[in-house]
């Protein structure tokens, strides 16, 4: 028997034990399932209702709440094995992807380890039949070739000797390929995965994690992990792997809703959906900092978001406005901006917090002046946050004191005149359930009308307590505006045209972040105290203030941050400091890794895109081939969009599933999809409010199209009109990175520069 054979009756006893496995476990789940259902149709009769005493109002809370334990035990466990079954059925089809031979030095025994998805042990539960891929042993294979190799253990390093590495491609349980490798992990594997076609959600990559991504995967030391990753390099996958190695490696201590990723756009999330579930995890909370900030601001104010200040930036006149709002971008990034925020805030101790009055239908009850007197008069030395607190609960005696007071007057009368009948039912019968135990009282009709003119003040009030309790009575906009008339870093002109701006009613996008700072620096900051593990993905585009910010707001968690510097396509990022620069980071806090290596493009269009930027020298490409990056130049509209049509025709030819015309702006990308509708071309326009990606044609504007990656790209204009300034650099090399085996760039007029720099003898000219 040769060696494929015997591997193969391997592949086919494994599938055999999961099978049985699977059976075992329906079994039991059907039980739980039952009982689940069961549980869930008889909740009610479990439980003994009756509220008529003090002591029957507990015994029935405490009924209750054992059978609702009951049931959500029962509930989780049938979760578990549903999960275990899921998994079984995945590991059923490809039961392990590698395999180690290891000899331990000390005891001389050689294990054959066998790595997938997820651990399996034989039916006595006594021997591996595969490891986890992020057991300890497992490492080896991720970690060196044959010869000699060690891993880590909690107990400590072992040494030995591995003889073998091996890898599979198993797929409805039959060995497909296999192949022994050495240092790298078998580049045939690799070449495989690569060369298929895009998928619209990102794949997991176990089977051929790479060394360096898997020192980003395990670290495990220092708070603070750092990654600068070229385009392509793999920085998302190895921060969505290492969600799932935390996940495996404390799963007695962290659960997924304790970890949560920052990702760049609401499209990006869907893209990553599937790599979890896929190994078998659950999903973490995933945002993006603009949702962070529609959930912070809601409607108390309207505000720019990112793209819309990216769009201005990219498309308006480079007149004297837009050379102050490029200051205020860039000056509201640093940690000096934060140090005159800090400063401000500081001096609001003494005074300048403005307040709103407080109204009740319609007339002053308590006055903003009131308000601040009162304020000003607490001791100074108590924190402005806890003598909003003192503030809070006058507040709120004065509402119960006007309540007492309005309750006889005449408007309160005439309500309950006019309440309607259920609504008068509504409150009566509400009335009646509280006063259950003082039944004779509820005949008196004087008594009545109290508690109803009780009920409609309190209609009212409630809104306002409310209000009062969220600290609503604070002029946070007329505050952030006077921060603008104390000394900050601006020029006269950028601060008038905040000022300016707000007096407008809009928060322009680079002082989101400094608002909800110094908002939480008067009312107290919100935390994320449960978090124990941040990631956030395409760093370079946070500002020093951001990250300051998030780490006020994450104080317990450790980072995973990644990032590629030349991908950064925001105005605050030019000639400034990111998260992905080490200043930013305290001594000894933080751990910097680097990827030089790029598996999206083939190696034809990396070769290209490295010439892009400076520095990009040191990419190495993995070697898969392609065909040479194309430039159309035309001179013409008409041209133009005739070799638009012509190139997608081409590559539709080719049967790519995923082709993206990518645009330097939404206003280009409007341009390009009105022209190819009007010629019948099936075509799909992605906005900031795109949720999910299809395959197909998509017409997308560069900064959505961050993170992800098509088969085929165009890029829809590469002129030099479009593309010159140093921003445009980091567009464009983020634009052409996005490609997988094929890049068009089509011009109107002139090429860009960044292309003219580059040798004809990387990409074709037609
Ligand atoms: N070890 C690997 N095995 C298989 N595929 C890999 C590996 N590493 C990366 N890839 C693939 O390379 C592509 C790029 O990976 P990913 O999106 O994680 O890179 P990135 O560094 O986040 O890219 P970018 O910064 O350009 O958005 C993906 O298709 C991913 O599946």
């Amino acid at each position: 028997m040769d060696e494929r054979q015997r591997e193969q009756e391997r592949v086919d006893k494994v599938v055999q034990e999961i099978e049985q496995k699977v059976e075992d476990i329906q079994e039991k789940a059907g039980d739980v399932k039952e009982e689940v259902i069961g549980l869930r149709e008889t909740f009610w009769e479990d439980v003994t209702v009756n509220i008529d005493e003090p002591d029957d109002i507990m015994e029935t809370y405490n009924s209750l709440r054992q059978q609702a334990e009951l049931l959500g035990e029962r509930e989780r466990s049938h979760k578990h094995v549903y999960d275990q079954l899921k998994t079984l059925k995945r590991m059923k089809s490809s039961p392990y992807f590698g395999r180690v031979d290891f000899t331990e030095a000390r005891s001389q025994e050689t294990d054959q380890v066998y790595i997938g998805i997820s651990s399996l042990m034989d039916r006595q539960d006594e021997n591996f039949l595969v490891y986890d891929w992020r057991a300890p042993i497992s490492s080896l294979y991720y970690d060196y070739s044959p010869g000699p190799a060690e891993y880590d253990t909690p107990e400590g390093t072992i040494e030995g000797t591995m003889d073998v590495k091996r890898q599979y491609i198993i797929r409805q349980g039959e060995i497909k390929g296999m192949f022994d490798t050495g240092v790298t992990i078998g580049d045939e594997l690799l070449q495989e995965v690569l060369g298929n076609q895009a998928n619209t959600q990102m794949k997991s990559i176990v089977a051929t994690i790479q060394k360096e991504q898997n020192q980003i995967i395990r670290y495990d030391q220092r708070p603070f992990l750092v990654v600068q990753g070229v385009a392509g390099s793999g920085k998302t996958s190895a921060a969505l792997q290492r969600v799932a190695y935390l996940l495996y490696r404390y799963r007695t201590k962290i659960t997924a809703d304790q970890m949560m990723l920052f990702s760049p756009n609401p499209m990006f999330n869907s893209y990553v959906a599937n790599v979890l579930p896929e190994l078998g995890e659950e999903n973490i909370a995933q945002t993006t900092f603009q949702e962070y900030m529609e959930d912070r601001l809601q409607t108390r104010l309207q505000y720019e978001d990112a793209y819309d200040q990216l769009e201005y930036l990219l498309t308006a006149e480079r007149n004297e406005t837009y050379e102050t709002r490029l200051e205020g971008v860039q000056y509201k990034a640093t940690l000096q901006f934060k140090e005159d925020v800090d400063h401000y805030a500081d001096s609001l101790a003494k005074k300048g917090l403005a307040f709103k009055n407080i109204k009740f239908r319609g007339e002053i009850i308590v006055s903003k002046e009131e308000i601040e007197n009162h304020f000003y008069t607490l001791d100074p030395f108590i924190s402005i946050p806890n003598r909003l607190e003192e503030v809070v609960n006058w507040l709120l005696s004065e509402i119960e004191a006007m309540e007492k007071r309005e309750r006889s007057k005449e408007w309160v009368e005439e309500e309950i005149e006019l309440l309607g009948k259920e609504e008068y039912l509504k409150i009566h019968q509400k009335l009646q359930a509280g006063y259950r135990g003082n039944a004779e009282t509820f005949d008196d009709a004087v008594l009545e009308q109290k508690l109803l003119s009780k009920a409609i003040v309190k209609k009212y009030t409630k809104p306002i307590k409310r209000k009062i309790h969220d600290l609503q009575f604070l002029n946070m906009k007329t505050i952030y505006k006077s921060l603008f008339q104390s000394r900050t870093g601006l020029s006269k002109e950028a601060a008038n045209q905040t000022t300016d701006q707000l007096e407008h009613g809009t928060l322009f996008y680079e002082d989101v972040t400094p608002f909800l700072y110094l908002e939480d620096l008067i009312k107290g900051t919100h935390i994320y105290n449960h978090i124990r593990y941040l990631f956030i993905d395409e760093a370079q585009d946070y500002s020093p203030f951001q990250f300051a910010f998030l780490k006020k707001l994450f104080p317990y968690s450790r980072m995973t941050v990644l990032g590629d510097y030349n991908q950064a396509i925001y105005a605050h990022t030019l000639h400034a400091p990111n998260l992905l620069s080490e200043d930013l980071y305290e001594a000894n806090r933080a751990e910097y890794l680097t990827l030089l290596r790029s598996y999206r493009s083939t190696r034809q269009i990396i070769e290209f895109t490295k010439q892009l930027i400076p520095g990009g020298e040191s990419i190495q490409p993995f070697n898969r081939e392609g065909v040479m990056p194309l430039l159309v130049s035309t001179a013409t509209q008409e041209e133009h969009q005739h070799s638009l049509i012509k190139e997608l025709y081409r590559l539709g030819e080719k049967k790519y599933e995923t082709i993206a015309i990518i645009c330097k702006t939404a206003e280009e990308s409007q341009k390009a999809y009105d022209v190819l509708v009007s010629k019948d071309i099936p075509v799909r326009l992605m906005d900031k409010d795109t949720y999910t990606f299809t395959k197909g044609i998509i017409v997308i504007p560069v900064y959505l199209a961050k993170g992800i990656e098509f088969d085929a790209v165009l890029l829809h204009d590469a002129s030099d009109e479009n593309y010159q300034f140093q921003l445009d650099r980091h567009l464009f090399y983020t634009a052409c990175t996005r490609a997988m085996h094929e890049l068009s760039l089509l011009t109107l007029g002139e090429p860009s520069r960044f292309i003219r720099e580059i040798s004809t003898d990387y990409y074709k000219y037609k």
